[in-house]
């Protein structure tokens, strides 16, 4: 089942630098053009990509941080059009966002307790202080900081980064959500931590039936941890797919690079896409396919039309010329 979908999602920010334009405006950074994605009950999806092709802003369009310029969310099917009140606030709820940086996201001043009791009393959950106690014991319960007593009067520099990021998912759901976004949820996690926090978000979609989407530059790290990899370029999607199909038979030519110069100990020779140069601004992107520019194997037709969606089976797409 569909919990949260993007349709056609687009969102041009106005830049706060840079020259003005003939008409003395200064030209949009087009962040997202375009984008449709659907998460579902207790399953993850990727959305991979490398930084600033606009991963970040998806989020927080799916998360309602800001509208989007063009097109729409929609919650269980339900287009989401309050922007304010009562609804908004349920929407908010509902939908829950995971930062790469914990520390940043806890009040250093507050212990573990009250980070996790606030929401629960904010959103009528805990009747009494019993109550909220029990339930704050089984929120640590559910992300594995275990024996409770131990986390429930810690402050957040007297936990590790791991631990840090655990209350943070505690918190998130203890107001109940239907959707979890988590932006580089690991990426500031030492390494042999890193698994243990994932597999506890894959175990959490499993369970309580949430959808997650996991957002993330690691294309590897992606295809064993979700159900499904959307892969974006300069503001696009660019191919989308079952994990493993989309691993093995990738069709795109930045999908391949990605999953190239995925880090490897044994090779000698530079990653492909470092080779083949930078992605592109995103004020005045390329013509045609965006990803023409850094293209290995492109043709006339990509500097001039952008391709068109290219059906692979089993839910497997991309847009390229090459796939058509
Ligand atoms: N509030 C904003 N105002 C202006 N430009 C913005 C704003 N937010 C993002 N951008 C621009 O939009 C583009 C996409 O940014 P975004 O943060 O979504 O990328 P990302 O893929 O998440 O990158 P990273 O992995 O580095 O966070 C970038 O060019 C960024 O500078």
């Amino acid at each position: 089942m569909i919990v949260l979908e993007g349709r056609n999602l687009t969102k041009h920010f106005t830049a706060a630098r840079g020259p003005r334009g003939r008409l003395g405006r200064k030209p949009p950074v087009r962040a997202v053009e375009d984008v449709s994605i659907a998460l579902r009950a207790g399953s993850v999806t990727a959305l991979v990509g490398e930084s600033g092709c606009g991963k970040s802003t998806v989020a927080r369009l799916l998360a309602q941080v800001y509208p989007a310029t063009s097109g729409e969310v929609l919650l269980r099917g339900e287009p989401v059009r309050a922007h304010r009140g009562a609804a908004f606030r349920d929407y908010r709820r509902q939908v829950q966002l995971i930062f790469q940086d914990p520390f940043a996201s806890l009040n250093p001043f507050h212990r573990v307790r009250y980070h996790l009791g606030r929401p629960l009393r904010i959103h009528g959950h805990a009747r009494s202080s019993t109550h909220e106690r029990e339930l704050v014991a089984e929120l640590l319960e559910r992300v594995s900081l275990t024996p409770v007593e131990q986390f429930m009067d810690k402050l957040p520099h007297e936990l590790s980064g791991g631990q840090r990021q655990r209350v943070a998912i505690a918190r998130a759901l203890a107001v109940r959500p239907v959707a979890l976004i988590a932006d580089e949820p690991v990426s500031m996690l030492d390494v042999s931590i890193r698994l243990g926090v994932l597999r506890l978000l894959e175990r959490l979609a499993a369970e309580s039936g949430l959808a997650l989407l996991y957002i993330t530059h690691d294309i590897a790290g992606a295809r064993y941890f979700a159900e499904d990899i959307t892969v974006m370029y300069a503001g696009r999607l660019i191919e989308s797919g079952p994990s493993e199909q989309l691993t093995q038979e990738a069709r795109h030519p930045y999908t391949r690079l990605l999953l190239d110069s995925a880090p490897d100990p044994d090779r000698v020779t530079p990653p492909e896409a470092t080779r083949h140069g930078e992605p592109p601004s995103l004020i005045d992107p390329p013509g045609g396919c965006r990803f023409h520019p850094r293209c290995p194997v492109a043709l006339p037709v990509c500097s001039q039309e952008a391709p068109e969606r290219t059906e692979l089976g089993d839910g497997h797409w991309t847009h390229c010329w090459q796939a058509r």
